[in-house]
């Protein structure tokens, strides 16, 4: 049993057609991805805010007490000059203004010319001095440095080789002096929550959106691939079995959603955020910037390192995965044959191998992961690691405040972030672009078999005359299973096919479908090719009965009448009457209605075969062809359905391969194949009179049945 239906191994198309391809789906959505770019856009600024909203509340409020300060008498002109600055404290009948850091040394010039002075608060041995004048910046707020002389209102501060007036604050007028931390705290605080709200909510409308868009596209592609895979010709079928299709229409295309809905946007999102990071940090400091981009080469490295090993995996484990399915599909349909043969033991050896290989590459795919992560996450400690050394001491030399410094450790954490979900994305991205290539693969597949460009139409109501000319037949290559077959069926003709197992009688009657297509030489309805006839409407004129018979999950009548709304309930009745198959499916408890389970396991094989004869007559085929199917029905209902046959294929041209001569004796014409080749022809007494093969057949036949006199 040829259990191993691999995937295709090598990736045929390249990742940017897939992706083209897959964007091209995407397209008539490009609005709804638009906009949740958008909201990642937002989401991205609601994030990269918070650091710096400490960063703000740090330097300009925690520490905000000694930033240099402009004052001005209260009322003057100078004083509503100041406020252009921002807050104002009131303290003893003069106005004082906080610079920010960075205002600073531009407005030292700026302030004395609009008559304003500097003004700083200085801790000097533990207490709070208002000086009158800035601290030089090389003396920084090192108290060591800062000597004051004098008590109270009259004191003399010397700090880096200069003096200040200077007066001691009481804790009402510090208190003064940090009312305006206080309030920015508030302020801070709801723009942190603001923040954090803002982008939960939009979090939340984008992930809806997204899943929106992304099952959307995914149903359409599901409709399409099931569409394409109804339409293909069985030569496909025979080449991909089954459980390979339903992995494609079911775990590919789901494999795709995550790529739409999951990854495309986030990762719009992550480079967002990255770039992002970059500008901030570059613009809060350069140096503490590319400090913690140093790592950034290794980084690359190790991502490289991990695409082309965990590609590799991956791969390996989708055939796997792949061999996997099929071999669970296979044996499941079949696990009759398995028990009935006590094959148990071995199948399940060879499932265990199949499971133990899949275990192993999903190990392999978990132990570069376990790597690759925390090698991430080394990598980002390590970016920490670097800041607070460099960054750390640059704060006590006064280079880089705190605040930056804090805001740093938040960003290089957020910048490793998307990186340590790389591996998980990339996962996805992979698994989607093997779905995809699959997927695309399929409906890239053009059936074998589709309607010529400019087809003949038949009338509604054809005469039924079936001619085979010199038809060569291999269902591949040259290995030719019918040769040079020529006979002409007249209309309303019964014809019988015979000969040995694997003369060809069965793919004769495929080919009169266009179920395959010939190779050399036509088929003919009427005078016209098939291949000219469009092929909804060859197959409407014909109906085919098989041995084999395939029930849908669903009810008697509506396997009867399989979705043709056409078909009445009534004529429904009538065909069941016409098989005999009526009265026992109104013992039923449900009559028509009676649920047929899966593969219709509650009928006997007989009674399956009458269902597929009535399904053929409720159909009204102009055209009836019979395989094998009276194989399954005892002799008494046999007579009984021979004589129904008779009946329905009353001038309808019936086709017949059957193995026991008894039922196709009264054919007015029976062909003998052998090896793929007509041998005989002629009616039973014609045949029987040639004395050749078929007499041969009879005898053996009439021996066995009937141990008595020989054949006339
Ligand atoms: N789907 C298929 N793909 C490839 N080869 C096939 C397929 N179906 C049948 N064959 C081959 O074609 C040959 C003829 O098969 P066919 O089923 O037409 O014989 P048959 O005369 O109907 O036999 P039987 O009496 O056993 O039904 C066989 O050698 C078989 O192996």
């Amino acid at each position: 049993m040829n259990i191993h239906t691999e995937a295709p191994e090598g990736s045929k198309m390249k990742d940017s057609q897939l992706l083209l391809k897959l964007l091209s789906y995407a397209k008539p959505y490009w609005r709804m991805i638009l906009l949740c770019i958008s909201l990642a856009f937002l989401i991205v600024v609601a994030d990269l805010v918070r650091p710096y909203i400490l960063k703000v509340a740090i330097d300009g409020h925690i520490n905000g007490l000694g930033h240099p300060m402009l004052s001005a008498p209260a009322g003057q002109q100078a004083a509503a000059e100041l406020e252009k600055y921002g807050r104002v404290t009131e303290w003893n009948g003069r106005e004082y203004v906080r610079l920010a850091p960075e205002e600073a040394a531009a407005d030292r010039a700026t302030a004395a010319a609009a008559g304003a002075q500097p003004a700083q608060i200085v801790s000097a041995g533990g207490r709070p001095w208002l000086i009158d004048g800035w601290l030089p910046a090389e003396a920084g707020e090192d108290e060591p440095a800062v000597t004051v002389r004098g008590e109270g209102s009259s004191a003399v501060l010397s700090a880096g080789g200069r003096e200040f007036p200077a007066r001691q604050l009481d804790e009402a007028a510090v208190g003064a002096f940090r009312a305006q931390d206080y309030r920015g705290f508030l302020e801070l605080g709801a723009v942190f929550l603001a923040a954090v709200l803002g982008s939960a909510l939009l979090g939340y409308l984008q992930s809806n959106l997204l899943q929106y868009t992304g099952q959307t596209i995914i149903f359409n592609i599901r409709q399409q691939l099931f569409h394409h895979l109804s339409r293909m010709s069985m030569s496909y079928f025979d080449r991909n079995p089954v459980g390979r299709l339903v992995v494609r229409v079911t775990q590919d295309t789901e494999s795709l959603n995550q790529l739409y809905s999951q990854v495309v946007v986030n990762l719009v999102k992550d480079i967002i955020v990255l770039i992002g990071i970059i500008i901030v940090m570059l613009q809060l400091s350069v140096k503490l910037a590319l400090l913690s981009f140093a790592v950034l080469p290794f980084l690359a490295a190790l991502t490289f390192w991990y695409r082309s090993v965990i590609r590799q995996a991956q791969r390996h484990s989708r055939v796997i995965l792949s061999r996997l399915n099929s071999f669970l599909a296979e044996n499941l349909s079949g696990i009759r044959i398995t028990q009935l043969f006590i094959r148990e033991e071995r199948q399940w050896e060879q499932f265990d191998r199949l499971n133990t290989d899949y275990y192993r590459a999903g190990m392999r795919g978990t132990v570069i992961n376990s790597i690759f992560q925390p090698a991430i996450g080394f990598l980002g400690n390590l970016a920490i690691a670097l800041l607070l050394w460099y960054g750390g001491a640059s704060v006590i030399e006064g280079g880089i405040t705190f605040g930056i410094v804090y805001a740093f450790t938040h960003y290089v954490r957020q910048f490793f972030q998307p990186l340590l979900s790389l591996a998980e994305k990339y996962n996805q991205i992979q698994t989607a672009m093997v779905g995809a290539e699959r997927i695309f693969e399929t409906l890239g597949e053009k059936p074998a078999i589709v309607d010529a460009a400019q087809p003949c139409k038949l009338p509604a109501e054809i005469r039924g005359e079936i001619r085979f000319e010199n038809v060569w037949f291999a269902y591949s290559g040259e290995d030719w299973v019918l040769k040079d077959v020529s006979f002409t069926i007249h209309p309303g003709q019964t014809i019988a096919f015979v000969g040995a197992t694997g003369a060809g009688k069965s793919s004769i009657i495929q080919l009169v479908g266009r179920f395959y297509d010939i190779q050399k030489g036509s088929i003919k309805l009427d005078g016209v090719d098939i291949r000219q006839i469009p092929l909804d409407d060859l197959r409407r004129y014909i109906s085919i009965v098989q041995q084999d018979v395939f029930l849908f999950t669903g009810d008697i009548a509506s396997n009867i009448r399989l979705n043709n709304t056409e078909i009445t309930d009534e004529e429904i009745r009538q065909a069941s009457r016409m098989v005999h198959m009526d009265d026992f499916v109104r013992s039923l408890p449900d009559g028509y209605g009676t649920l047929l389970g899966e593969r219709g396991i509650n009928l006997s094989l007989g009674q399956r075969q009458l269902l597929s004869f009535a399904r053929a007559i409720a159909f009204r085929p102009q055209i009836l062809i019979l395989d094998e199917a009276t194989s399954n029905i005892d002799t008494e209902t046999e007579l009984i359905v021979q004589d129904a046959l008779h009946n329905i294929s009353e001038g309808r041209t019936t086709m017949i391969v059957a193995h026991r001569l008894s039922t196709i004796q009264h054919a007015d014409q029976i062909i003998v194949m052998h090896k793929g080749r007509v041998r005989e022809t002629g009616n039973h007494y014609q045949l029987l009179a040639q004395r050749g093969y078929y007499y041969r057949l009879y005898e053996l036949q009439y021996k066995e049945q009937k141990p008595v006199p020989k054949a006339r």
